[in-house]
């Protein structure tokens, strides 16, 4: 009998533990992956404001850290990715911070946070990914999914909804009439299901689980990291409306600043000087 806490996923690369004062989630990093761990199996991994503040926390230092190409977004153990917010802190307005007490909703902040991210981010899924949880698996860039993954929605069961990424970014995934069925039914979805669907990319057997993963982030960082950011903001411009298009536009103004051009700008600013932009070829 498998505890929630067990894993039988075989490690496939030497973690370095980053974890710090975290209290509901482990964080590591190695060979330029960042790997974040919900680390709840006792509650199936549900997350509470606690848990998402330190999602966040981790997923803004992977950001930032250089060494980083790729991060992975996981559940500890065999039985649950994720199960969405924890109904036990579920108050009258959000969930219920235990040190303030204050109610929130803050795992939208996170969800933005993973489409903004100029890395990959990918959902790596052992069992249940289910209401929130789900919806945490659906925004990553990829998902790979052992083969006991089920997936699902709860909300219209537990009186919730998600109306943003939840709704309109999965039904762009797995299209109009699916997406209504997931939400409206409440059904769970084996493995084989969800990648028939296109809600996954590969299943495998729940031991390869990390070792497949992990082969994906190396493929990924032997590529371009400027082509890899501007794909990823290419893909949210079509469907994260202007927040979408200010990523991709922000990244072409990354590019504009590397360039001869643009830096002659600033310096005719700083030189107090009319910016000298003949030497600089008007494409057809
Ligand atoms: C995940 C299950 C299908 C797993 O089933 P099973 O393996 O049989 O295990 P259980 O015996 O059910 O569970 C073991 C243990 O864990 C507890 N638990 C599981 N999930 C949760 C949870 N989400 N919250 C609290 N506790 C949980 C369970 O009670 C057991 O504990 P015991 O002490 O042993 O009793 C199954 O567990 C299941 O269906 N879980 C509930 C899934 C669910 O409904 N999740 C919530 C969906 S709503 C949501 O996620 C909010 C989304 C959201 O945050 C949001 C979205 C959009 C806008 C705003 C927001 C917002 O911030 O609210």
């Amino acid at each position: 009998m498998t505890t929630a806490a067990e894993s039988s996923i075989q490690p496939a690369a030497d973690w370095q533990d980053h974890s710090g004062d975290y209290q509901d989630i482990l964080y590591h990093k190695a060979e330029g992956i960042a790997k974040i761990t919900i680390n709840r199996p006792e509650v199936r991994n549900a997350f509470r404001p606690r848990t998402v503040m330190e999602m966040q926390r981790a997923l803004a230092d992977a950001r930032f850290d250089a060494d980083i190409g790729v991060v992975i977004l996981t559940g500890q153990g065999d039985l649950a990715f994720c199960s969405g917010g924890d109904q036990r802190v579920r108050g009258d307005s959000g969930y219920k911070d235990d040190d303030t007490g204050m109610h929130h909703l803050n795992v939208l902040d996170l969800q933005r946070q993973i489409r903004s991210c100029p890395k990959p981010v990918i959902a790596m899924v052992a069992g249940y990914a289910i209401g929130g949880g789900h919806v945490l698996h659906l925004i990553c860039d990829l998902t790979i999914a052992a083969e006991n993954a089920r997936f699902g929605q709860t909300g219209p069961k537990v009186g919730s909804f998600d109306g943003g990424f939840g709704a309109s970014y999965m039904a762009s995934v797995v299209g109009q009439k699916k997406a209504r069925e997931i939400w409206f039914l409440c059904r769970q979805y084996d493995a084989a299901q969800a990648l028939d669907m296109g809600l996954v990319n590969t299943v495998v057997p729940l031991e390869r689980l990390e070792q497949e993963t992990v082969e994906w982030c190396r493929l990924i960082l032997e590529h371009s990291p400027v082509a890899l950011r501007m794909l990823k903001s290419a893909f949210n411009a079509g469907v994260d409306g202007q927040a979408g298009i200010q990523e991709l536009a922000g990244n072409a103004t990354m590019l504009f600043y590397m360039t001869e051009e643009g830096q002659e700008g600033r310096n005719a600013y700083l030189e107090k000087r009319k910016p000298d932009f003949t030497r600089f070829r008007r494409q057809p």
